[in-house]
């Protein structure tokens, strides 16, 4: 891959990264006191580390996620060292353009020319330099010329160790000059590719696509789901305060739970014993949007790993009947252990192409139907940053072609007066509104629905156009971007 293009063709990964320190960068040698890793050996190992699992990302497409999580299971690394491997391999991914555009300054044959794990091992110690508070300068230096004598000639280091101390001497970066056109200026500055950026300028002006942007640089927040079948929000809230967790009501979700510094919430007595489910409070919003009653007939058509169909069997307390459909037949256990857990009986899995189900299915006379469809993921950077390098335009309109269609088909299973929810993660009104218009076009026995309040008088301010939908995006409530829609059958 070029290094100064946008690492297109990466694939993707899937994590809670944290993969910055929230700003957008820091002034060199202001640096913050902190814990953090001063450079010692185990220190360089994690370097190490990280630097091999960007090159292979970067070199075979490898998934940065899965292979962290090979990387770290093999190593003897500290938590606080695998950590450190964790937030430099998502970190440098997510600040990519930013990083070339500095280095392409520095770097007199430009990055492109260097070695793979050369430009990869500039990227990661400029993202310390730039980035990370909590690491002295002169250690991420100092760590670069160390692995760059171990694995390359001395003329190397000495390139190495040149740039980086130029860049220390060059103060705050980037130095983004004037004239740049919108685009390029928050591409650069914001490390987004540019055809998405341009993307978010048409859709929704400069300064939202910039909000968008920025807030896609962010560690997202950690959120839970109650499972109000068996605890109340209120009576979690005060257990999670009492045992010192910082942990506040989600303001976007009346089931959700804000948890700042609380680890790995999945691995709490909490999440064992079927209280809460760990769930972004965007998605909340749409079973909610579904509002199933005890007792109704619900299909869920693309529901794997099932949060969404967990959810509305809480809100149906666990009486009536879900079935939870996915293409994948291997993801079928995924929701089954879900429901298991929350203690819900009413789910029942099944494995189909949802076009197919239509046809395959006995009872065509759904009260509530959720598609929550196959997307390109564009509202949640935060979490995978891969992403916004591996998409291209085309994978937004061959994924919105393939929604169209399972909405046309899907519908055919509603009955009168039921109530269809469409839903993505993402910010894409080609996938999204425009998908929706397309179907109401072609199918005058169905109507667009506005929501009610509560959820409507919490989230008026993110409703597109008339009839449209809502749209939230990472800026409004620090969530992942989602669309929601409301359909009912009305003949
Ligand atoms: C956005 S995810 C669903 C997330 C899920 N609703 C939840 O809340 O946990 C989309 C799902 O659609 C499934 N999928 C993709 N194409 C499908 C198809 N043609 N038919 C059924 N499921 C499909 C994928 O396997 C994936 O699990």
């Amino acid at each position: 891959m070029s290094a100064g293009g946008n690492g297109a063709g990466r694939t993707g990964v899937n994590h809670n990264s944290g993969n910055s320190n929230g700003k957008d960068h820091k002034a060199l040698g202001g640096k913050k006191g902190g814990t953090g890793n001063k450079g010692n050996t185990a220190a360089a190992s994690a370097r190490d580390i990280a630097l091999d699992i960007l090159v292979k990302v970067e070199q075979q497409g490898a998934y940065s996620n899965l292979l962290l999580n090979s990387s770290l299971q093999k190593s003897a690394l500290s938590r606080e060292d695998a950590g450190l491997v964790t937030e430099l391999v998502y970190g440098t991914i997510s600040r990519m353009n930013t990083l070339d555009y500095v280095l392409e300054e520095f770097v007199s044959k430009g990055i492109a020319k260097l070695q793979p794990w050369v430009r990869n091992l500039l990227r990661l110690s400029l993202y310390q330099i730039m980035y990370l508070d909590r690491i002295p300068s002169h250690a991420a230096v100092n760590e670069a010329v160390n692995i760059a004598k171990k694995k390359g000639h001395q003329g190397i280091s000495g390139m190495v160790n040149g740039v980086l101390r130029s860049v220390l001497r060059a103060g705050d970066l980037p130095v983004i000059p004037d004239g740049l056109s919108p685009a390029k200026r928050i591409s650069i500055q914001y490390s987004h590719p540019i055809w998405l950026v341009k993307r978010w300028i048409t859709e929704y002006g400069v300064d939202t696509a910039e909000a968008i942007c920025a807030a896609n640089n962010e560690p997202p927040a950690v959120s839970v789901r109650v499972n109000t079948t068996m605890i109340s929000r209120e009576a979690l809230l005060s257990q999670m305060i009492e045992q010192g967790l910082q942990a506040s009501a989600s303001k976007v979700s009346p089931y959700g739970i804000v948890v700042k510094g609380g680890g790995n919430l999945a691995l709490s007595s909490w999440y064992r014993d079927g209280y809460l489910s760990v769930q972004d409070e965007s998605s909340m919003l749409v079973a909610e949007a579904v509002a199933p009653e005890p007792g109704m007939r619900v299909l869920d058509c693309c529901a794997a790993p099932g949060g969404k169909t967990a959810h509305m069997g809480e809100l149906m307390k666990d009486e009536g009947s879900i079935f939870a459909n996915d293409l994948h037949p291997h993801k079928a256990k995924l929701i089954s252990d879900q429901a298991a857990r929350l203690g819900l009986e009413t789910v029942v899995t099944g494995s189909a192409d949802a076009l197919e189900l239509e046809h395959t299915l006995e009872h065509h006379s759904f009260d509530r139907i959720l598609l929550d469809a196959p997307c390109s993921g564009l509202g949640v950077i935060r979490r995978k940053p891969d992403l916004k390098w591996r998409k291209q335009p085309e994978d937004v309109a061959s994924v919105a072609s393939l929604q169209g269609q399972l909405l046309q088909s899907v519908s055919k299973l509603l009955k009168p007066g039921g109530v269809l929810v469409y839903s993505t993660c993402t910010t894409e009104q080609t996938e999204n509104s425009e998908v929706v218009a397309a179907f109401l076009k072609q199918n005058p026995d169905f109507t667009s629905i506005t929501f009610t309040s509560p959820l409507w008088g919490r989230l008026e301010g993110t409703a597109l156009a008339e009839g449209e939908g809502i749209q939230l995006l990472p800026h409004h409530y620090g969530s992942d971007g989602f669309y929601i829609s409301k359909l009912q059958r009305v003949l």
